[in-house]
């Protein structure tokens, strides 16, 4: 799994690599310039051939429009040399330091460059000040400002290096018209080349929030890069709220801290001392960081076709509602079939059983009247693990179960969805018989209704940096409920009480947004009860389920409705090679 960090980690990091001696801020600042110019020829390889040789295929040849809406100038309209053109904004910090180094490296791959400073240049931090005074050497520096951006930005390249890590409170003034224009411009089918230097300016590293005083704002104050190239490891908000919007493209570029990730304070002065917890991790395919595993590690252990009955392989027990809702627990119960519980049960209530009976094959069937009737069942120490919520019904008889899987003598390990989430919010007495081995499955109405205190808190306007975000809230949430909790969306965070969290992010090149349809969510709450019921801790099960449901999604494609996702397993287990 690929580590996450936040603004503050990074920069423990980056510090406890200068404080060892062994590299200066200066080199750090180099190497990212370097990395993000790297990223730029890797992306785009035609530019790095002169302007007129290059194909124009898609718009990648020939100068791409301004960013800002109207006509180039007219001297740049007469420009026919062969060079190409990036422009550079540069911010106070050392994201603009970063700003000048790319800079210098493109003018000296030959490109003509234009430079723009938002800040006074007497007040950069000193390794962005060097370079600054090196570029000034070369070319001059325009003060930043929207009216004099408008007269030059005519460019094959933007170079957003504004803000990074360290945005702290909302852009305000003649920039944030600016940087609405370089977040809202050009409609949805066409966006410039625009490369943020680590994260694209006015977004928060830890969130992706865009830090406003107005969220509902219609254009935000945030760049829309196509490309991101970030440094060492991912940032949280990379992955998080409106990040993947905003980011373009991730690229991760090396820098050479990745040995101080670890590091201990120094003993002589106590400093040098790296905080990483809380850690987070993406659950993700693609392979980010050289010697990072490129798949999330689905544990084969637990998958092992072990000699043995169907028993041994676990028994998912999962409870259905009344007549005509028995839809989504079937959903379920397929999916913890699939994923490799040996036997599964639904429980349905006695009306509902004919319905049941006549959609089910391999699901064996159970009547299931009442907590009594869940008292008896339950005896059969077999069933390892449950599924309730689904389809279940906001009536006394769903809180009665709730209530009766929770509060058995053995408590098994439980996934509450979806209507069960909805009673836990009714009665808190129930809520806090909540226990570790609980899985909690909500979506961002469900989460409100379930922790109104703490979805105050995210969705309150981010307007200082860094923002609270859903893995914030999602960890607190943990905390308080005492089990895993797994935040749906796009962005799917999962923590459990100790503070460990992970996101399963949907997006980039594993966005299936097609996934978004109805019964998904029994789906995936079957897939996890199923891990449960194969011996998976409840973390684990919930990654891993969550990761499977994605794959699934991306394996199937568009068109996919949920039943099309136990489905997918099979194949996919065969190229995990389980
Ligand atoms: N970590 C690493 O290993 C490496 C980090 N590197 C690079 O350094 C970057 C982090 O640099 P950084 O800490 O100087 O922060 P940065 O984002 O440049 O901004 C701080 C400045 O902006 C100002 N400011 C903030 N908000 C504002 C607002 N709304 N409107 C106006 N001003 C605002 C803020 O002012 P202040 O809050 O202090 O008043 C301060 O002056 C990081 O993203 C990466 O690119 C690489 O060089 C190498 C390795
Ligand atoms: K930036």
């Amino acid at each position: 799994m690929t580590e996450l960090l936040t603004a503050a980690q990074m920069r423990a990091i980056e510090q406890a690599a200068i404080e060892s001696g062994e590299v200066t801020g200066l080199e750090l600042m180099e190497r990212a310039g370097q990395g993000v110019v790297d990223a730029i020829f890797a992306e785009w390889p035609e530019l790095a051939m002169p302007k007129h040789s290059a194909p124009a295929a898609g718009g990648a040849g020939g100068s791409t429009p301004s960013p800002l809406r109207g006509s180039p100038p007219e001297y740049l309209e007469r420009d026919d040399n062969e060079m190409r053109r990036a422009v550079v904004l540069c911010g106070p910090g050392n994201n603009g330091g970063d700003g000048f180094v790319v800079a210098r490296l493109l003018r000296d791959a030959g490109w003509q460059v234009e430079v723009f400073l938002y800040g006074d240049a007497e007040k950069l931090p000193p390794d962005a000040k060097v370079n600054h005074e090196r570029w000034v050497k070369i070319a001059p520096v325009t003060a930043l400002t929207e009216q004099a951006f408008r007269k030059v930005a005519f460019a094959d390249m933007y170079v957003d290096a504004l803000f990074g890590t360290g945005l702290t409170r909302p852009v305000a003034g003649d920039l944030a018209g600016l940087l609405r224009h370089l977040g809202g411009y050009g409609g949805d089918d066409y966006r410039p080349r625009m490369v943020a230097v680590d994260v694209p300016s006015g977004l928060c590293a830890d969130s992706g929030r865009v830090v406003t005083p107005n969220p509902r704002a219609r254009v935000p104050t945030a760049t829309l890069a196509r490309l991101t190239v970030t440094f060492d490891s991912p940032k949280c908000g990379h992955f998080v709220g409106d990040g993947p919007h905003h980011c373009g493209r991730i690229v991760v570029k090396d820098i050479g801290v990745r040995q101080f990730r670890e590091h201990k304070p120094n003993p002589h002065t106590g400093r040098g001392h790296v905080v990483r917890f809380p850690r987070t991790s993406l659950i993700g395919k693609r392979r980010m960081v050289p010697d990072e595993r490129p798949f999330f590690s689905v544990d084969i252990r637990y998958f092992t076709k072990n000699q043995g009955h169907k028993y041994a392989h676990g028994h998912a027990f999962i409870l259905s509602g009344g007549v005509g809702k028995g839809g989504a627990a079937r959903l379920a119960a397929r999916g913890a079939l699939r994923v490799g519980a040996g036997a599964v049960t639904l429980g349905s209530p006695p009306a509902a059983l004919i319905e049941n009976a006549a959609q089910l094959n391999a699901i064996m069937l159970q009547s299931l009247k009442d907590p009594d009737a869940l008292r008896v069942l339950l005896q059969d120490t077999r069933i390892n693990a449950l599924c309730i919520g689904p389809g279940l019904g906001l009536n006394d008889r769903g809180a009665a179960l709730v209530a009766g899987v929770l509060g058995g003598e053995e408590p098994r390990p439980t996934v509450l969805d979806a209507d069960a989430l909805t009673l836990l919010a009714q009665d808190r007495a129930l809520f806090d018989e909540l226990h570790a081995n609980c899985v909690l499955t909500p979506h961002a109405g469900e989460f409100a209704r379930l922790f109104p205190e703490i979805a105050e808190k995210l969705n309150a306007p981010a307007t200082t940096g860094p923002a609270y975000s859903k893995v914030d809230a999602t960890r607190e949430a943990a905390k308080r409920a005492g089990c895993v909790v797994l935040f749906k969306g796009p962005d799917t965070v999962i923590a459990d009480p100790s503070g460990r969290c992970s996101i399963n992010a949907s997006v980039y090149e594993r966005s299936a947004p097609w996934l978004a349809t109805a019964g998904s969510g029994d789906v995936l709450a079957g897939f996890i009860t199923g891990l449960l019921a194969r011996g998976f801790g409840a973390m684990q099960a919930a990654e891993t389920g969550a990761w499977l449901h994605t794959e699934c999604a991306l394996s199937f494609g568009p068109g996919l409705i949920a039943e099309d996702l136990p489905e997918e397993l099979p194949k996919l287990f065969r190229e995990l090679g389980i």
